[in-house]
Protein backbone atom coordinates (compact mmCIF):
# COMPACT_ATOMS: atom_id res chain seq x y z
CA UNK A 1 0.00 0.00 0.00
CA UNK A 2 1.52 3.67 -1.28
CA UNK A 3 1.28 5.29 2.22
CA UNK A 4 2.84 8.15 3.59
CA UNK A 5 4.11 8.85 7.18
CA UNK A 6 5.11 12.17 7.80
CA UNK A 7 3.32 15.14 8.72
CA UNK A 8 0.33 13.42 10.40
CA UNK A 9 -0.55 15.54 13.33
CA UNK A 10 -4.39 14.96 13.33
CA UNK A 11 -6.53 13.62 15.32
CA UNK A 12 -9.56 12.61 13.70
CA UNK A 13 -12.86 12.08 15.64
CA UNK A 14 -14.66 8.41 15.36
CA UNK A 15 -17.73 7.17 15.48
CA UNK A 16 -19.47 10.54 14.68
CA UNK A 17 -20.45 10.31 11.66
CA UNK A 18 -23.64 9.16 8.94
CA UNK A 19 -24.21 6.07 10.95
CA UNK A 20 -24.71 7.27 14.03
CA UNK A 21 -26.83 10.02 12.96
CA UNK A 22 -25.28 12.43 15.46
CA UNK A 23 -24.19 16.12 15.01
CA UNK A 24 -21.33 16.63 16.71
CA UNK A 25 -21.07 19.08 19.58
CA UNK A 26 -20.04 22.53 18.62
CA UNK A 27 -17.70 22.89 21.15
CA UNK A 28 -15.89 19.85 18.97
CA UNK A 29 -16.48 21.21 15.65
CA UNK A 30 -14.31 24.36 16.89
CA UNK A 31 -11.40 22.04 18.80
CA UNK A 32 -11.28 19.97 15.10
CA UNK A 33 -10.75 23.35 13.06
CA UNK A 34 -7.98 24.53 15.27
CA UNK A 35 -6.03 20.61 14.17
CA UNK A 36 -6.92 21.38 10.83
CA UNK A 37 -5.01 19.65 8.09
CA UNK A 38 -1.15 19.87 8.70
CA UNK A 39 1.27 21.78 6.27
CA UNK A 40 1.03 20.49 2.89
CA UNK A 41 4.48 19.77 2.62
CA UNK A 42 5.15 16.82 1.52
CA UNK A 43 5.28 15.56 -1.99
CA UNK A 44 6.11 12.14 -2.17
CA UNK A 45 3.33 10.63 -0.81
CA UNK A 46 0.36 8.72 -2.76
CA UNK A 47 -0.22 11.05 -4.96
CA UNK A 48 3.31 11.53 -6.01
CA UNK A 49 3.59 8.49 -6.57
CA UNK A 50 0.75 8.14 -8.68
CA UNK A 51 1.81 11.25 -10.50
CA UNK A 52 5.33 9.85 -11.06
CA UNK A 53 3.16 6.73 -12.77
CA UNK A 54 0.68 8.80 -14.42
CA UNK A 55 3.35 10.60 -15.66
CA UNK A 56 5.34 7.90 -17.20
CA UNK A 57 2.11 6.62 -19.02
CA UNK A 58 1.68 6.71 -23.23
CA UNK A 59 -1.98 6.88 -21.98
CA UNK A 60 -1.82 10.27 -19.40
CA UNK A 61 -3.33 12.72 -22.14
CA UNK A 62 -5.87 10.62 -23.11
CA UNK A 63 -7.04 9.44 -19.66
CA UNK A 64 -6.48 13.51 -18.72
CA UNK A 65 -8.67 14.95 -21.75
CA UNK A 66 -11.27 11.81 -21.46
CA UNK A 67 -12.10 12.05 -18.13
CA UNK A 68 -12.45 16.04 -18.00
CA UNK A 69 -16.03 15.96 -17.51
CA UNK A 70 -15.81 13.76 -14.49
CA UNK A 71 -13.08 15.67 -13.19
CA UNK A 72 -15.62 18.39 -12.82
CA UNK A 73 -17.84 16.75 -10.47
CA UNK A 74 -15.84 14.79 -8.77
CA UNK A 75 -12.09 15.54 -8.38
CA UNK A 76 -12.60 19.60 -7.87
CA UNK A 77 -15.29 19.11 -5.30
CA UNK A 78 -13.24 16.59 -3.65
CA UNK A 79 -10.52 19.36 -3.37
CA UNK A 80 -12.47 22.19 -2.63
CA UNK A 81 -13.43 19.73 0.42
CA UNK A 82 -10.20 18.50 1.60
CA UNK A 83 -9.11 22.24 1.41
CA UNK A 84 -11.51 22.86 3.95
CA UNK A 85 -11.08 19.96 5.82
CA UNK A 86 -11.33 20.42 9.71
CA UNK A 87 -12.14 16.56 10.90
CA UNK A 88 -14.60 14.02 9.89
CA UNK A 89 -18.05 15.01 10.51
CA UNK A 90 -21.70 14.79 9.67
CA UNK A 91 -21.32 17.37 7.16
CA UNK A 92 -18.07 15.96 5.51
CA UNK A 93 -19.40 12.69 5.16
CA UNK A 94 -22.85 13.64 4.08
CA UNK A 95 -21.03 16.05 1.48
CA UNK A 96 -18.85 12.58 0.23
CA UNK A 97 -21.97 10.99 -0.13
CA UNK A 98 -23.26 13.76 -3.01
CA UNK A 99 -20.57 13.90 -4.77
CA UNK A 100 -19.81 10.17 -5.08
CA UNK A 101 -23.66 9.79 -6.01
CA UNK A 102 -23.56 12.82 -8.48
CA UNK A 103 -20.80 10.91 -9.98
CA UNK A 104 -22.67 7.90 -10.30
CA UNK A 105 -21.21 5.50 -7.82
CA UNK A 106 -24.64 4.35 -6.94
CA UNK A 107 -26.10 4.55 -3.36
CA UNK A 108 -24.84 1.33 -2.67
CA UNK A 109 -21.23 1.26 -3.56
CA UNK A 110 -21.01 4.97 -2.29
CA UNK A 111 -22.13 3.82 1.21
CA UNK A 112 -19.68 1.33 1.65
CA UNK A 113 -16.87 4.05 0.65
CA UNK A 114 -18.43 6.58 3.35
CA UNK A 115 -18.08 4.22 5.69
CA UNK A 116 -14.77 2.48 5.03
CA UNK A 117 -13.62 6.42 5.42
CA UNK A 118 -15.02 6.86 8.25
CA UNK A 119 -14.00 3.08 9.91
CA UNK A 120 -11.00 3.53 8.56
CA UNK A 121 -10.23 7.47 9.86
CA UNK A 122 -7.17 6.27 12.52
CA UNK A 123 -4.91 5.84 9.08
CA UNK A 124 -6.00 9.66 8.06
CA UNK A 125 -2.62 10.96 9.23
CA UNK A 126 -0.51 8.84 7.30
CA UNK A 127 -1.83 10.92 4.44
CA UNK A 128 -0.76 14.27 2.90
CA UNK A 129 -4.16 15.35 2.94
CA UNK A 130 -7.69 14.10 3.78
CA UNK A 131 -8.58 14.13 -0.64
CA UNK A 132 -5.34 11.73 -0.72
CA UNK A 133 -6.71 9.43 1.80
CA UNK A 134 -10.37 9.13 0.16
CA UNK A 135 -8.61 8.52 -2.76
CA UNK A 136 -6.76 5.41 -1.50
CA UNK A 137 -9.90 4.13 -0.15
CA UNK A 138 -11.81 4.21 -3.23
CA UNK A 139 -8.36 2.60 -4.50
CA UNK A 140 -8.74 -0.32 -2.23
CA UNK A 141 -12.47 -0.44 -2.79
CA UNK A 142 -11.94 -1.23 -6.32
CA UNK A 143 -9.35 -3.24 -5.71
CA UNK A 144 -10.37 -5.81 -3.77
CA UNK A 145 -11.02 -9.72 -4.77
CA UNK A 146 -11.59 -8.64 -8.71
CA UNK A 147 -8.83 -11.73 -9.80
CA UNK A 148 -10.05 -12.51 -13.08
CA UNK A 149 -7.35 -12.79 -15.62
CA UNK A 150 -7.31 -12.17 -18.90
CA UNK A 151 -7.80 -15.31 -20.64
CA UNK A 152 -5.46 -14.32 -24.02
CA UNK A 153 -2.94 -16.31 -24.24
CA UNK A 154 -3.94 -19.32 -26.75
CA UNK A 155 -2.41 -21.80 -29.24
CA UNK A 156 -5.69 -21.09 -31.38
CA UNK A 157 -6.84 -17.82 -32.44
CA UNK A 158 -8.45 -16.10 -29.43
CA UNK A 159 -12.31 -15.27 -29.74
CA UNK A 160 -13.65 -12.12 -28.17
CA UNK A 161 -17.40 -11.42 -27.96
CA UNK A 162 -18.99 -8.55 -27.83
CA UNK A 163 -22.00 -7.84 -26.44
CA UNK A 164 -23.89 -4.87 -25.38
CA UNK A 165 -27.11 -3.02 -25.99
CA UNK A 166 -27.42 -0.68 -29.20
CA UNK A 167 -26.45 2.45 -28.96
CA UNK A 168 -23.64 1.54 -26.38
CA UNK A 169 -20.94 2.14 -28.85
CA UNK A 170 -19.93 -1.69 -29.47
CA UNK A 171 -19.46 -1.44 -32.87
CA UNK A 172 -17.38 1.38 -32.60
CA UNK A 173 -15.49 -0.37 -29.46
CA UNK A 174 -14.83 -3.54 -31.71
CA UNK A 175 -13.46 -1.30 -33.94
CA UNK A 176 -11.30 0.22 -31.52
CA UNK A 177 -10.06 -3.15 -30.27
CA UNK A 178 -9.40 -4.41 -34.09
CA UNK A 179 -6.71 -1.24 -34.26
CA UNK A 180 -5.32 -1.76 -30.67
CA UNK A 181 -4.53 -5.51 -31.01
CA UNK A 182 -3.34 -4.90 -34.65
CA UNK A 183 -1.07 -2.32 -33.38
CA UNK A 184 0.45 -4.56 -30.94
CA UNK A 185 1.61 -6.79 -33.85
CA UNK A 186 -1.62 -8.94 -34.04
CA UNK A 187 -3.36 -10.65 -36.95
CA UNK A 188 -6.85 -9.39 -35.89
CA UNK A 189 -9.77 -10.93 -38.17
CA UNK A 190 -13.27 -9.11 -37.44
CA UNK A 191 -16.86 -11.07 -37.54
CA UNK A 192 -19.54 -8.65 -38.20
CA UNK A 193 -22.30 -10.42 -36.29
CA UNK A 194 -25.06 -7.54 -35.67
CA UNK A 195 -27.15 -8.56 -38.54
CA UNK A 196 -29.91 -7.10 -36.83
CA UNK A 197 -28.76 -3.20 -37.94
CA UNK A 198 -27.56 -3.49 -41.32
CA UNK A 199 -25.61 -0.21 -40.69
CA UNK A 200 -23.28 -1.86 -38.21
CA UNK A 201 -21.96 -4.62 -40.91
CA UNK A 202 -21.25 -1.27 -43.05
CA UNK A 203 -19.66 0.24 -40.18
CA UNK A 204 -17.44 -2.72 -39.55
CA UNK A 205 -17.05 -3.89 -42.75
CA UNK A 206 -15.51 0.24 -43.48
CA UNK A 207 -13.00 0.11 -40.44
CA UNK A 208 -11.43 -3.24 -41.45
CA UNK A 209 -10.80 -2.10 -44.71
CA UNK A 210 -8.94 1.64 -43.43
CA UNK A 211 -7.39 -1.00 -40.50
CA UNK A 212 -6.11 -3.64 -43.14
CA UNK A 213 -7.94 -6.43 -41.71
CA UNK A 214 -10.20 -9.03 -42.89
CA UNK A 215 -14.04 -9.18 -41.88
CA UNK A 216 -16.20 -11.52 -42.12
CA UNK A 217 -19.26 -10.20 -42.32
CA UNK A 218 -23.31 -11.32 -42.40
CA UNK A 219 -26.14 -10.87 -44.50
CA UNK A 220 -28.98 -8.65 -43.18
CA UNK A 221 -31.00 -10.77 -40.61
CA UNK A 222 -28.48 -13.41 -40.71
CA UNK A 223 -28.15 -15.88 -37.61
CA UNK A 224 -25.47 -14.21 -35.65
CA UNK A 225 -24.38 -17.68 -34.50
CA UNK A 226 -24.13 -18.47 -38.46
CA UNK A 227 -21.91 -15.73 -38.94
CA UNK A 228 -19.44 -16.42 -36.14
CA UNK A 229 -19.30 -20.20 -37.48
CA UNK A 230 -18.01 -18.97 -40.79
CA UNK A 231 -15.56 -16.40 -38.96
CA UNK A 232 -14.34 -18.87 -36.55
CA UNK A 233 -13.28 -21.00 -39.83
CA UNK A 234 -11.78 -18.30 -41.33
CA UNK A 235 -9.77 -17.13 -38.95
CA UNK A 236 -8.20 -20.73 -38.34
CA UNK A 237 -7.64 -20.93 -42.30
CA UNK A 238 -5.59 -18.04 -42.18
CA UNK A 239 -3.60 -18.38 -39.22
CA UNK A 240 -5.46 -15.15 -37.04
CA UNK A 241 -3.96 -14.65 -33.30
CA UNK A 242 -7.73 -13.28 -32.75
CA UNK A 243 -10.94 -12.93 -33.67
CA UNK A 244 -13.26 -9.86 -32.69
CA UNK A 245 -16.82 -10.41 -32.96
CA UNK A 246 -19.11 -7.16 -33.34
CA UNK A 247 -22.85 -9.40 -32.30
CA UNK A 248 -26.33 -8.18 -32.05
CA UNK A 249 -27.07 -5.75 -29.39
CA UNK A 250 -31.01 -6.54 -29.11
CA UNK A 251 -32.26 -6.67 -25.44
CA UNK A 252 -35.07 -8.89 -25.90
CA UNK A 253 -36.54 -10.70 -22.66
CA UNK A 254 -34.02 -12.55 -20.85
CA UNK A 255 -35.07 -16.02 -22.31
CA UNK A 256 -33.82 -14.84 -25.68
CA UNK A 257 -31.22 -12.56 -25.21
CA UNK A 258 -30.05 -15.84 -23.21
CA UNK A 259 -30.89 -18.31 -25.82
CA UNK A 260 -28.91 -16.33 -28.36
CA UNK A 261 -26.02 -15.56 -26.52
CA UNK A 262 -25.85 -19.31 -25.33
CA UNK A 263 -25.98 -20.39 -29.10
CA UNK A 264 -22.94 -18.13 -30.07
CA UNK A 265 -20.62 -19.41 -26.89
CA UNK A 266 -22.01 -22.81 -27.90
CA UNK A 267 -20.78 -22.43 -31.56
CA UNK A 268 -17.71 -20.31 -31.13
CA UNK A 269 -17.02 -23.34 -28.60
CA UNK A 270 -17.37 -26.54 -31.37
CA UNK A 271 -15.01 -24.38 -34.13
CA UNK A 272 -12.51 -23.37 -31.78
CA UNK A 273 -11.38 -24.84 -28.34
CA UNK A 274 -11.74 -22.80 -25.20
CA UNK A 275 -13.68 -20.10 -27.26
CA UNK A 276 -15.17 -17.46 -26.87
CA UNK A 277 -12.30 -16.86 -24.41
CA UNK A 278 -13.40 -13.52 -23.49
CA UNK A 279 -17.08 -11.96 -23.77
CA UNK A 280 -16.97 -8.31 -23.05
CA UNK A 281 -20.00 -6.18 -22.16
CA UNK A 282 -19.72 -2.65 -23.62
CA UNK A 283 -21.67 -0.04 -21.32
CA UNK A 284 -22.39 3.42 -22.34
CA UNK A 285 -21.22 5.37 -19.09
CA UNK A 286 -23.52 7.97 -20.29
CA UNK A 287 -26.42 6.35 -18.98
CA UNK A 288 -25.24 5.43 -15.45
CA UNK A 289 -27.00 3.61 -13.67
CA UNK A 290 -29.25 2.45 -15.98
CA UNK A 291 -26.26 1.08 -17.59
CA UNK A 292 -26.00 -1.30 -14.87
CA UNK A 293 -29.14 -2.96 -14.27
CA UNK A 294 -28.92 -3.54 -18.62
CA UNK A 295 -25.69 -5.20 -17.74
CA UNK A 296 -27.68 -7.44 -15.21
CA UNK A 297 -29.24 -8.53 -17.90
CA UNK A 298 -26.22 -9.84 -19.79
CA UNK A 299 -24.48 -10.97 -16.92
CA UNK A 300 -27.49 -13.35 -16.17
CA UNK A 301 -27.86 -13.98 -19.73
CA UNK A 302 -23.74 -15.50 -20.29
CA UNK A 303 -20.97 -15.39 -18.60
CA UNK A 304 -19.50 -11.94 -19.43
CA UNK A 305 -15.48 -11.49 -18.53
CA UNK A 306 -15.02 -7.88 -18.54
CA UNK A 307 -16.58 -4.80 -19.12
CA UNK A 308 -16.28 -2.18 -21.74
CA UNK A 309 -17.40 1.25 -20.41
CA UNK A 310 -17.52 3.58 -23.32
CA UNK A 311 -18.12 7.45 -23.97
CA UNK A 312 -16.89 8.67 -20.82
CA UNK A 313 -15.29 11.45 -22.32
CA UNK A 314 -19.03 12.64 -22.84
CA UNK A 315 -19.90 12.44 -19.18
CA UNK A 316 -19.51 13.47 -15.20
CA UNK A 317 -20.49 9.97 -14.15
CA UNK A 318 -17.33 8.34 -14.11
CA UNK A 319 -18.15 7.35 -10.89
CA UNK A 320 -20.17 4.31 -12.96
CA UNK A 321 -16.57 2.63 -12.57
CA UNK A 322 -16.90 1.96 -8.56
CA UNK A 323 -20.56 0.79 -9.49
CA UNK A 324 -19.66 -1.60 -11.39
CA UNK A 325 -17.08 -3.33 -9.42
CA UNK A 326 -19.64 -3.42 -6.34
CA UNK A 327 -22.85 -4.26 -8.56
CA UNK A 328 -21.55 -6.30 -11.19
CA UNK A 329 -17.76 -7.50 -9.32
CA UNK A 330 -16.44 -7.29 -12.97
CA UNK A 331 -13.38 -6.30 -13.63
CA UNK A 332 -13.11 -2.87 -16.28
CA UNK A 333 -11.09 -3.99 -19.46
CA UNK A 334 -11.14 -0.56 -21.46
CA UNK A 335 -12.29 2.97 -21.55
CA UNK A 336 -14.06 4.52 -24.51
CA UNK A 337 -12.22 8.09 -24.81
CA UNK A 338 -13.51 9.28 -27.44
CA UNK A 339 -14.99 8.47 -31.00
CA UNK A 340 -12.16 8.10 -33.05
CA UNK A 341 -10.12 4.65 -33.42
CA UNK A 342 -7.25 5.89 -31.10
CA UNK A 343 -9.44 6.80 -28.15
CA UNK A 344 -9.44 3.52 -25.99
CA UNK A 345 -7.32 2.62 -23.70
CA UNK A 346 -6.93 -0.77 -20.85
CA UNK A 347 -8.59 0.44 -17.79
CA UNK A 348 -5.75 1.19 -15.26
CA UNK A 349 -6.94 2.04 -11.64
CA UNK A 350 -3.95 4.63 -10.95
CA UNK A 351 -4.64 6.64 -13.99
CA UNK A 352 -8.20 6.74 -14.10
CA UNK A 353 -7.62 7.94 -10.18
CA UNK A 354 -5.44 10.46 -11.47
CA UNK A 355 -7.99 11.15 -14.32
CA UNK A 356 -10.42 11.96 -12.25
CA UNK A 357 -8.97 13.85 -9.51
CA UNK A 358 -5.81 14.91 -11.43
CA UNK A 359 -3.78 14.63 -7.94
CA UNK A 360 -6.21 17.25 -6.97
CA UNK A 361 -3.33 19.94 -7.87
CA UNK A 362 -4.33 22.89 -8.18
CA UNK A 363 -3.26 25.90 -10.21
CA UNK A 364 -0.79 27.85 -7.42
CA UNK A 365 1.08 25.87 -5.25
CA UNK A 366 0.47 21.86 -6.40
CA UNK A 367 0.78 22.41 -9.88
CA UNK A 368 3.74 21.03 -11.90
N1 LIG B 1 -17.70 10.41 -27.40
C1 LIG B 1 -17.68 9.10 -27.59
N2 LIG B 1 -18.53 8.55 -28.47
C2 LIG B 1 -18.49 7.23 -28.66
C3 LIG B 1 -17.60 6.38 -27.93
N3 LIG B 1 -17.83 5.12 -28.33
C4 LIG B 1 -18.82 5.16 -29.26
N4 LIG B 1 -19.22 6.43 -29.47
C5 LIG B 1 -20.27 6.92 -30.35
O1 LIG B 1 -21.51 6.34 -29.97
C6 LIG B 1 -22.36 6.20 -31.10
C7 LIG B 1 -22.89 4.78 -31.13
O2 LIG B 1 -21.82 3.91 -31.37
P1 LIG B 1 -21.99 2.53 -32.15
O3 LIG B 1 -20.66 1.88 -32.12
O4 LIG B 1 -22.66 2.71 -33.45
O5 LIG B 1 -22.98 1.79 -31.16
P2 LIG B 1 -23.48 0.29 -31.21
O6 LIG B 1 -23.60 -0.15 -29.82
O7 LIG B 1 -22.66 -0.54 -32.10
O8 LIG B 1 -24.88 0.49 -31.79
P3 LIG B 1 -25.61 -0.48 -32.78
O9 LIG B 1 -24.71 -0.61 -33.96
O10 LIG B 1 -26.87 0.23 -33.06
O11 LIG B 1 -25.74 -1.74 -32.04
C8 LIG B 1 -21.51 6.56 -32.29
O12 LIG B 1 -21.81 7.89 -32.66
C9 LIG B 1 -20.08 6.49 -31.78
O13 LIG B 1 -19.20 7.35 -32.46
C10 LIG B 1 -16.71 7.00 -26.98
O14 LIG B 1 -15.91 6.37 -26.27
N5 LIG B 1 -16.80 8.36 -26.86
Amino acid sequence: MWQDTEGGCLFPVHGTGMASGMLLPVTARLSMQSSAWPERRDRMGFFSKLKEKFSRSEDKDKYLSGLTPSRKTFGDRIRALSNNYHGIDDELLEELMVILLESDVGIHAAQKIVDRFEENASRISDYGSMEEYFIQILREFYDESIVLPLNMEQDVPVVILMVGVNGSGKTTTTAKLVKYYKDQGKKVCVAAADTFRAGAVDQIETWAERLGVECIKGRPNQDPSSVLVDACRRAKETGADMLIADTAGRLQNKQNLMNELTKMHRVCEREIEGAPHETWLVLDATTGQNGILQAHQFTEATNVTGIILTKMDGTAKGGVVMAIRDGLELPVRFLGLGEKPEDLRPFDLDLYLYGITKGLEDDTDRSE
